[in-house]
């Protein structure tokens, strides 16, 4: 908070209470925490207004949530969430851990949270989403022309949301066209203990799709669900799947989910990524990586044993100790 002259004193104004945050989430011990912090860096270059919460899950190591503390992080550690037993084949095999996302609706010290994806760079302010109308699920429609869509009806006739008159939807033979359907790469969502418990209790009895969380969450939210231009999440696949639905030069959020993209693994060998507007968004993604002039210096006013104590606390035990929540458990393990 920008300190403001009082007559001859410097005030230091109060700081706003943190009712509002960005949020990402990280499994594993593999490399995504590099994805989190060019993503810290990243909302600090655009001058964002809020913090950038890190949910983590128990086999995060040590070594990388210091990583992200030190890059003014605030780490919450996460119980894992597993869909009910199920032998669905995902798109991608690694989306079961994915359900743990849902767990950042328990995270009830923020009124509304921003959730980012951890493959993803903002590029221009989006605090505006804060502001948005309540009582709706905020997110950008998807598109269904990827291969990873193959098992599906639309892919199978080329019809897809983002250009609907391209291949009409079939509605006499098909029935009525697919409900539109959001990237959950990035949303805009209020955290509630009741929203989590229904999240947790529908995903028990919810068998388990390619999409995972995905389209548990395009299910869940069907109803709450209103479209946001895809400046606030252009999923790459767009580029050469609609260029005319993009100006990048617009473009707000890019989410490096298509295969071959995440920036810290890039090697151009992929289809598409040999195109030069991918090469030129991994570039930026790096840019902003290696600048360090947008690392962070430290909280002005929290001691850094402070911050590591508060980063390693468990939220269940923050919460527990303000004795606010009962926490509802995740399924067993798949
Ligand atoms: O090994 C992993 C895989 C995924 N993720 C998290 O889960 C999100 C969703 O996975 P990913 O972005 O790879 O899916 P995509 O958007 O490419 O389908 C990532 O952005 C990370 O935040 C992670 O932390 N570690
Ligand atoms: O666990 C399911 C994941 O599904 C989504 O990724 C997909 C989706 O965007 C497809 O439409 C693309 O074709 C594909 O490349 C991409 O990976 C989300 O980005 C991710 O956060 C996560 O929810
Ligand atoms: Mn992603």
């Amino acid at each position: 908070m920008a300190p403001e002259l009082v007559g001859k004193m410097t005030v230091k104004a109060a700081a706003k209470p943190a009712t509002r945050a960005y949020v990402t989430f990280l499994a594993g011990d593999g490399d995504y925490w590099k994805g989190v912090v060019g993503l810290a860096k990243g909302l600090r270059k655009v001058g964002s207004a809020y913090p950038l919460v890190v949910a983590v899950l128990p086999d995060v190591p040590e070594s990388h949530r210091r990583i992200l503390i030190s890059q003014g992080c605030i780490v919450r550690e996460i119980e894992p969430v597993y869909p009910p037993e199920n032998q669905t084949q995902f798109a991608m095999a690694y989306y079961v851990i994915n359900y743990s996302k849902l767990r950042i609706w328990e995270f009830v010290e923020y009124e509304r949270m921003v959730y980012l994806d951890a493959d993803i760079q903002v590029y221009e302010n989006i605090d505006e989403l804060f502001e948005l109308e309540k009582g709706h699920f905020y997110a950008v429609m998807d598109c269904f022309c990827e291969k990873t869509w193959s098992h599906t009806p639309q892919y199978k006739i080329g019809y897809c949301q983002q250009c609907p008159n391209r291949v009409a939807w079939p509605a006499a033979e098909l029935g009525p066209p697919p409900a539109l359907y959001f990237n959950a790469g990035m949303f805009v969502h209020e955290p509630s203990m009741e929203t989590a418990k229904a999240l947790l209790d529908t995903l028990r009895v919810t068998p388990p799709t390619p999409f995972a969380e995905q389209d548990f969450l395009n299910m869940f939210f069907r109803d709450q669900y209103k479209p946001i231009p895809n400046v606030y999440n252009l999923v790459l696949a767009m580029l050469w799947r609609h260029p005319e639905n993009v100006q990048l030069e617009k473009i707000k959020v890019v989410h490096y989910c298509a295969a071959g993209s995440k920036p810290w693994r890039y090697t151009g060998k992929e289809a598409n990524m040999d195109r030069e507007d991918i090469k030129m968004l991994v570039k930026k993604w790096w840019d902003i990586y290696n600048d360090e002039t947008l690392d962070f210096k430290g909280l002005p006013d929290m001691p850094a044993d402070e911050v590591e104590a508060a980063a390693k606390k468990p939220l269940r035990a923050a919460l527990a100790e303000a004795g606010t929540v009962k926490y509802v458990t995740a399924p067993s393990a798949a």
